[in-house]
């Protein structure tokens, strides 16, 4: 019996990228309180490619922030590799993100004064890691920009900056990938490049994706999206086309307040105001 727990949850350890335990965030103080998070809880498998959507304000980049280690929930865990956030000093957490974590930002954030390679192997040398030059620009050659080792930001478009910093991301290794609106600033055609970039790096390299977006096109490249609102998971989508989360998004108001909340770790409706539980995967 002892055993069979062990092992249980051993192999949930060793699939599990990312896991956040009813997640509370607010901000302000009692005169005027936010609540951006109010009790999330989510498990994502590793190599997989999650989407988080919902209106303005639904607490999406908190979301990112939290699990990310970039700021600490109120109460509630986050674990990343089966290893939790709580507890870490801030010199403990830099260097956890900076072994496990890698990031993508809407707007690319390069060092404007080094070049394509120097952008990409920045976090390992701030990390104290070994470069491998060949590696990172085998990375580089990846992502299509071997022609553009010794070129600084200023001179490439914003899918070729988007794209370093995908490469930037990737050759630390982390076990999640955040990406916050990472196509927002883009044209359509560089987005669907971005995408697909992202897309590999988890069906090639095995890491796990987690983006932010607004745009359902965007979100239509991951395995999986999931809803939040007001500051909720609000459902889950597997497969999701474009046109569906259009749908999806549109009606996700409405549906909150019929359904009740959705447990994201279940896969099914906690049903807390009507005790109305769905197998269903969303609302
Ligand atoms: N630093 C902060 N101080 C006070 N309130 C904040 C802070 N950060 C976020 N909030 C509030 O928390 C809620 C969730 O914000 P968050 O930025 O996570 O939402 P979002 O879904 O990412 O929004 P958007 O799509 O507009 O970027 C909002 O009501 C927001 O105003």
């Amino acid at each position: 019996m002892t055993n069979s727990r062990s092992t249980q949850s051993t192999n949930q350890e060793s699939t599990e990228a990312l896991r956040l335990v009813e997640v509370r965030k607010t901000y302000g103080d009692d005169n005027a309180r936010v609540t951006a998070l109010d009790g999330v809880s989510l498990d994502l498998t590793r190599g997989t490619f999650t989407a988080v959507m919902g209106p303005s304000g639904s607490g999406k980049s908190t979301l990112l922030h939290c699990a990310a280690g970039l700021d600490e929930p109120d109460t509630g865990t986050v674990f990343v590799d089966g290893l939790e956030l709580r507890g870490k000093s801030e010199t403990e957490l830099t260097k956890f993100r900076r072994q496990r974590i890698g990031f993508v930002f809407q707007q690319f954030n390069l060092l404007p004064t080094l070049t394509v390679v120097q952008n990409t192997t920045l976090p390992l040398k701030l990390a104290g890691r070994r470069i491998d030059s060949a590696r990172a620009r085998a990375v580089l050659e990846r992502v299509g920009l071997g022609q553009r080792l010794d070129h600084l930001p200023g001179r490439l478009s914003g899918g070729q900056q988007q794209r370093v910093a995908i490469a930037r991301a990737l050759l630390a290794e982390p076990s999640v990938v955040f990406a916050d609106e990472p196509t927002g600033a883009l044209d359509s055609h560089s987005a669907r490049e971005v995408l697909g970039l992202l897309q590999e790096s988890v069906r090639t390299f095995g890491r796990t994706v987690v983006m932010v977006t607004h745009d359902p096109v965007a979100a239509s490249y991951a395995d999986a999206v999931v809803f939040l609102a007001d500051g909720r998971l609000a459902g889950r989508m597997s497969s999701p086309t474009a046109q569906a989360v259009a749908e999806r998004l549109t009606h996700l108001g409405d549906e909150i307040a019929r359904q009740g909340r959705y447990d994201g770790t279940s896969g099914a409706y906690a049903a807390a105001r009507n005790g109305n539980a769905s197998g269903s995967e969303g609302i």
